[in-house]
């Protein structure tokens, strides 16, 4: 579904972000993209939404090389994304179902697409009680269920997750976990950058790791930090 080849991104102060990164991503898969701060994380993540361009390499999503998309079509290529920050960013002056509207607003959905939908995402996230209520009457892990509602309400194939735990308690956190996983057991491919080594360690998922832009490791049920054992 999603291909990197010989992808490096430089930025314009010549600092290399991502260096030759060769990856595959399946539909369908639980990606964790770990590293430290600078490593590349937020460099991977909008390179695969078009806010950033590559130096040299390709990516390669559903077939369609990316880099040579024309400009025209990208607003196409983000609809096939949701994505979810660490900081929710909701609108402040919308409750929440017209936070999750507003997502199939701009998209061009209809007012009964709209009416449809809405509901079954906001009581899919556990929310339906809370449609009414401002981002301000939440609380952290209620408004990042709002911004996930928002991410997939379009139906994405693929969601991108920026630690989208960073701002949460442990048990809020694992919450959060346990929806993502609900939504990716529904067929949506997820990509989630994450500092949360408990989280990383306990799910055993596929660990993708960036160091200074160089892709060092790539797991299949990896750990937050490398387990192989070195002789002395
Ligand atoms: N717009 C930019 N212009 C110049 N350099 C940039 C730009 N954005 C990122 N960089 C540099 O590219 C490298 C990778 O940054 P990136 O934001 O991708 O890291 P990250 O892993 O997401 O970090 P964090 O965990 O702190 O979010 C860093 O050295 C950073 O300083």
């Amino acid at each position: 579904m999603i291909e990197f080849i010989n992808a490096t991104k430089c930025y314009k102060n010549d600092r290399i972000a991502l260096s030759n990164i060769n990856l595959k991503i399946n539909k369908g898969d639980f990606v964790f993209l770990i590293g430290s701060s600078g490593a590349g994380k937020s460099t991977f993540m909008k390179l695969l939404l078009k806010e950033e361009e590559l130096t040299s390499g390709t990516i390669i999503i559903d077939g369609v090389d990316i880099t040579k998309l024309p400009k025209r079509k990208i607003p196409k290529l983000r609809r096939s994304m949701g994505i979810v920050f660490q900081d929710f960013r909701l609108l402040q002056n919308k409750n929440v179902y017209d936070n999750v509207a507003f997502a199939m607003q701009i998209t061009g959905h209809s007012s009964k697409e709209i009416r449809r939908r809405v509901p079954s995402v906001l009581s899919l996230v556990g929310l339906s009680d809370k449609a009414k209520s401002y981002p301000s009457e939440l609380s952290g892990g209620e408004q990042q269920r709002v911004s996930i509602a928002r991410a997939i309400v379009n139906n994405p194939t693929l969601l991108i997750a920026d630690e989208p735990t960073g701002n949460l308690d442990p048990q809020t956190a694992w919450e959060i976990m346990n929806l993502l996983g609900d939504i990716n057991k529904r067929g949506t491919t997820i990509i989630m950058a994450t500092h949360a080594k408990d989280v990383v360690d306990k799910l055993k998922r596929r660990v993708i790791a960036l160091e200074k832009g160089v892709l060092v490791r790539d797991e299949e049920r990896g750990s937050y930090e490398n387990d192989e054992q070195y002789d002395l």
